[in-house]
């Protein structure tokens, strides 16, 4: 039996095969890649082994290291001429550097105990974020269904992960980007790659609803993160973070929330391993929205809405946009990756947080900027919006919600692409960490 997609609503739970190129059913509804049986528990010392030097690309790949658990082209995976065949990868590189790593100066910059933080840098993937897991995963499968041109909306990260991976593969990539609201460092790596710009005036959230229509029109494959398959190639992020922890699950795994795609991959990868058995207890996942593009956190946390066994309120969700529409009030903060107001994974989302029993908090942009240079006085680059993490840990270690001792993996999404954000940080000597320069 081969995998299918289905679509994540029990009340709908529409199928289709494997190579189609849908993103939502045709009722409207988000779909999972569904697997059938249960994989051995055995595989976590295949997953050690591949550690070691010498294999193969794919066995040096962060993300196909775990290749049993993404199998979605029912290929012999210990067969080097069907992997080469099949998956997508940059020789190996993404996902390979990115692991949990001890951070004493975020530690004490979120009062935890310094032994029980790690933070994850996807910034060290080959294009420069996180998205080099998922991309790896959605390029396979457009592969797989002979697509000749990749499309995406894109703050910047996603566009040049695609434009990374289409330049790799021969393939076109057109990016839909909010003119204007681009970190010059990541826009350049789109250039660079080959991709088509294609400028919208309007936010991301504008950007997506017009690539989105283009790809239905003409055929272009989608690569955002509604894309049930960039959401496999991102469930390899906690994957690498229970395996360096021996697979025992952490208290928390902590995220900033944009689009939710990382939310939503962690969700199902928890569901997935407890459900195989793999991990006895699920970590409770903690969404870091910006203050002022706080989508999520208004509806859960203000509005009360729950994904509610697969029956979400969704007229809630509606009227919130609706009076985004009315007021004009659309997402504001300077991290842009973050600047979304219509979080397009939000009811994968919610179903991780009722699994895991998450939670969701804001932090200010100045917050995420003392985040952001706590993490660089440990010699690791992060962007802005990966301040997130740091800084909603410590305010939830303040609120008591997260224990100082608890284990907690903190994941940090990008590498600083806005190159003149930490000067001007640190020119202002009124800020938390600055260094102003010293003239002589
Ligand atoms: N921050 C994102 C926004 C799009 O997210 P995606 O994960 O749905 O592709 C970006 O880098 O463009």
């Amino acid at each position: 039996m081969n995998a299918v997609l289905k679509c994540i609503d029990p009340g709908c739970g529409l199928e289709y095969p494997i190579d189609s190129t849908l993103v939502e059913c045709e009722r409207g509804h988000l779909l999972d890649v569904k697997y059938p049986g249960s994989p051995p528990e055995s595989l976590k010392e295949v997953f050690r082994c591949r550690r070691d030097p010498g294999g193969s690309i794919f066995n040096e790949s962060g993300v196909w290291r775990f290749r049993e658990l993404l199998n979605f082209c029912s290929i012999d995976t210990e067969d080097a001429e069907q992997c080469a065949a099949h998956l997508v990868s940059l020789d190996g590189a993404e996902g390979r550097q990115s692991k949990p790593y001890r951070m004493g100066r975020v530690s004490k910059f979120t009062e935890m105990e310094p032994d029980s933080l790690w933070l994850q840098p996807e910034g060290y993937n080959p294009s420069g974020s996180f998205k080099d897991n998922g991309m790896a995963t959605a390029v396979t499968h457009a592969r797989m269904v002979s697509a000749g041109k990749i499309v995406c909306a894109s703050t910047g990260n996603t566009s040049a992960s695609a434009g990374m991976f289409a330049a790799n593969e021969g393939i076109e990539c057109d990016v839909y980007i909010p003119a204007g609201q681009i970190a010059p460092g990541k826009l350049s790596q789109a250039y660079q790659f080959g991709a088509q710009i294609i400028e919208v005036d309007g936010n991301f959230d504008d950007a997506l609803r017009r690539s989105l229509d283009e790809a239905r029109g003409s055929g272009g494959y989608t690569v955002n993160s509604i894309n049930p398959f960039r959401i496999e190639g991102q469930k390899t992020i906690p994957y690498r973070a229970l395996e360096q922890l021996d697979w025992e699950a952490p208290d928390w795994i902590v995220y900033p929330g944009g689009a939710l795609g990382n939310t939503s991959s962690c969700g199902k990868a928890l569901m997935e391993l407890h459900e195989w058995g793999w991990i006895g207890k699920i970590p409770r996942i903690a969404v870091i929205n910006a203050e002022g593009a706080r989508t999520l956190s208004d509806l859960y946390n203000d509005r009360g809405l729950r994904w509610n066994g697969g029956k979400p309120d969704t007229g809630l969700i509606e009227d919130h946009y609706a009076e985004m529409d009315r007021t004009g009030a659309g997402p504001r903060t300077r991290a842009t990756a973050i600047q979304i107001g219509r979080p397009a994974n939000i009811l994968k989302g919610l179903r991780a947080l009722e699994y895991t029993d998450g939670v969701v908090t804001t932090v200010s942009d100045t917050e995420m900027l003392d985040g952001m240079s706590a993490v660089g006085l440990n010699g690791f680059d992060c962007e802005m919006a990966s301040g997130a993490t740091p800084a909603g840990i410590k305010k939830l270690v303040k609120e008591g919600v997260i224990k100082r001792d608890d284990t907690v993996v903190g994941i940090l999404t990008g590498r600083q692409k806005d190159a003149m954000l930490p000067v001007e940080y640190h020119s202002d000597p009124s800020n938390m960490f600055a260094r102003p320069p010293r003239a002589r």
